[in-house]
């Protein structure tokens, strides 16, 4: 009469007696899972609720001895003992075999008779998926504005307030472990004439174009950073500087390339100053880059570093700019 009263509660639940023999199926368990109760009564299969071959659900662990070591081989780390219910214990997990693929919580606890035995086990559970779901989009939605908060919004690269994250990271990493760190400042040449001469609204167009070459030029574990107006950092871990100096060449003379045809065109772009101001296509002024380069020696800090790259940017300005150097 007590576990029929089971039939007019929502939650899906389960009993087991003691020989793992399903003796309740409720309604709500029947709904989620598709196996009528006729079906279920008097087996073992409550596992086909959950599981397309055979394993023990967590109510059969209650039947057990020694429950918890099975638990921690199954649940490691998963599960926790009901803040609720003495002796019941809980855990949540996907299903994919449940309706499309469901997050359910699941908590099982052991049934003692008159004399304190163990005579059979409980099984209730919650359907979580819209929680989870929710807690999804929240994840989501944090790390879409983590990426905002160290991106800059011009160029999609990463802004300075990451960089001294990334570097002080990487600075420790090859204290410990030397197989070289490089960085490599990088400067848009007579940046201010392209501005003077054609507008902002092209010049923002260079430095978005600059951005794509450099990042189509790096490996995955290169980052990438737009240190000032037209000035851009890369980090480059377990790389060598002479390594570092190819990367720098690739990008230099890739930029090189991607404007060289719009210096063909010079007089079309002198003709279309009209509508650059409204921000229209057309073709890019030719562009080049200085690049500084330096590695990671023993007693560097952040400043030291930056300092030494911003050294040899300064000295490849002065050699005639266009080229990279390592200081
Ligand atoms: N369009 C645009 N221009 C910027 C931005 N940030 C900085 N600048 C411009 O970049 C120019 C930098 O000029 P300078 O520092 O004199 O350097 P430069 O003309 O590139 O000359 P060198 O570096 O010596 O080759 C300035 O005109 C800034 O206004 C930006 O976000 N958009």
């Amino acid at each position: 009469m007590l576990i029929q009263s089971f039939d007019r509660i929502a939650i899906p639940v389960f009993v087991l007696d003691k020989e793992h023999r399903i003796v309740f199926w409720n309604k709500a368990i029947e709904a989620m899972s598709g196996l009528s109760s006729a079906c279920m009564i008097g087996t073992r299969d409550q596992w086909r609720c959950f599981y397309a071959s055979p394993r023990y659900c967590m109510a059969d662990l209650m039947l057990l001895e020694d429950p918890i070591s099975h638990l921690e081989t199954l649940y490691a780390g998963r599960y926790r003992k009901s803040d609720l219910i003495e002796n019941a214990v809980e855990a949540s997990d996907y299903f994919p075999e449940i309706g499309g693929g469901r997050w359910l919580s699941f908590t099982a606890a052991a049934l003692y008779d008159a004399q304190g035995e163990v005579c059979g086990a409980i099984e209730t559970l919650v359907d979580i998926s819209e929680q989870k779901r929710f807690e999804q989009m929240l994840q989501e939605r944090e790390q879409h504005f983590r990426e905002l908060s160290i991106t800059d919004s011009l160029t999609g690269l990463y802004n300075v307030r990451h960089l001294h994250e990334q570097l002080r990271r990487e600075l420790a990493r090859a204290v410990r472990h030397p197989q070289g760190l490089s960085l490599c400042m990088l400067d848009l040449d007579y940046f201010k004439q392209i501005n003077d001469r054609y507008g902002h609204l092209l010049g923002d167009r260079v430095l978005e174009m600059f951005a794509g070459v450099v990042r189509t030029s790096l490996r995955e574990a290169d980052l990438a950073f737009r240190f000032g107006g037209e000035e851009f950092l890369l980090l480059l871990p377990d790389t060598s500087a002479a390594e570092a100096f190819l990367v720098a060449e690739r990008i230099r003379q890739t930029l090189e390339l991607n404007t060289a045809l719009s210096a063909i065109l010079e007089g079309s772009v002198e003709d279309s100053v009209a509508d650059l101001e409204q921000g229209l296509n057309m073709p890019l002024p030719r562009v080049t880059v200085s690049c500084g380069i330096t590695e990671y020696r023993p007693g560097d800090n952040e400043k030291t570093l930056i300092q030494r790259a911003d050294q040899a940017l300064y000295q490849a300005k002065g050699a005639g700019r266009n080229r990279t150097l390592i200081g």
